[in-house]
């Protein structure tokens, strides 16, 4: 079974997809801790419900991001992780710490990337009058979500939505692909190599698979 651990910030909606996919046999691996910079993330209550160990690294006991990311990745370490899964963490990482993870970390992005690296991307989706929308899951390079895209879901967006509609609207699709390209990793189908994601032995295209709607 893979050790997982989880990186959260906030409400931890997307842990929870994963803690129900694990709990259903279906994620191919565990999820042994949930650690947030944030003491206050209600991810921490839903990891504690779920059994798992929750840690606290708050960015702001740390004299600079080193020294946050190396206490991270000391607390991290000791649950000895195949997989680092970043689910709303709100901190951007130090190329040590990508470097020490790298091609076992994913991240869950709130766009179709390219598109909207960063934050704010369902306000700027909204604001640039684009018609569609989405998630992307990726590994996580040093290039702010710039790591190869593994999977893609899109969304349409509606004359008149607002940013509440479209982010509830993406965070729908983005609990069914984050599980989904977790197992793909628990199970061994997944790999990055020379920056590019591979499934199964095939390169990925530049923006991933997209995922179909049922
Ligand atoms: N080196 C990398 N670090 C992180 C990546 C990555 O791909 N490479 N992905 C992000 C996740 N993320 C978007 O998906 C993201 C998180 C945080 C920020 C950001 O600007 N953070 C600010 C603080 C913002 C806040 O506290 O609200 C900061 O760290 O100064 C941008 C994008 C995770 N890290
Ligand atoms: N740049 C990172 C980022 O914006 N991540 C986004 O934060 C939300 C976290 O929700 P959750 O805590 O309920 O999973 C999700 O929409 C995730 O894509």
């Amino acid at each position: 079974m893979k050790r997982i651990v989880v990186l959260i910030s906030g409400s931890g909606s997307n842990l929870q997809a994963l803690l129900d996919c694990a709990s259903a046999g279906q994620l191919g691996g565990e999820v042994v801790a949930v650690i947030s910079n944030k003491a206050e993330a209600y991810g921490l209550e839903r990891a504690r419900l779920a059994g798992a160990a929750t840690a606290v690294v708050a960015n702001g006991d740390y004299p600079d991001r080193e020294a946050f990311d190396a206490a991270l990745m000391d607390i991290i370490d000791g649950y000895q992780p195949d997989l680092v899964a970043l689910a709303g963490f709100m901190r951007i990482l130090t190329p040590g710490f990508v470097r020490h993870y790298q091609g076992r970390m994913l991240n869950i992005h709130p766009s179709l990337l390219p598109k909207y690296q960063g934050l704010h991307t369902h306000r700027r989706a909204i604001e640039a009058g684009d018609g569609e929308h989405g998630a992307s899951v990726h590994f996580v390079t040093e290039e702010l979500d710039g790591g190869p895209v593994i999977l893609q879901a899109r969304v349409p967006i509606f004359e008149g939505d607002d940013e509440a509609q479209v982010a509830a609207r993406v965070l729908v699709q983005e609990h069914a692909i984050y599980p989904l390209v977790t197992r793909w990793f628990c199970e061994g189908r997944l790999a990055m190599q020379d920056g590019k994601a591979w499934l199964d032995g095939h390169e990925l295209p530049p923006q991933g698979y997209a995922a179909q709607d049922d």
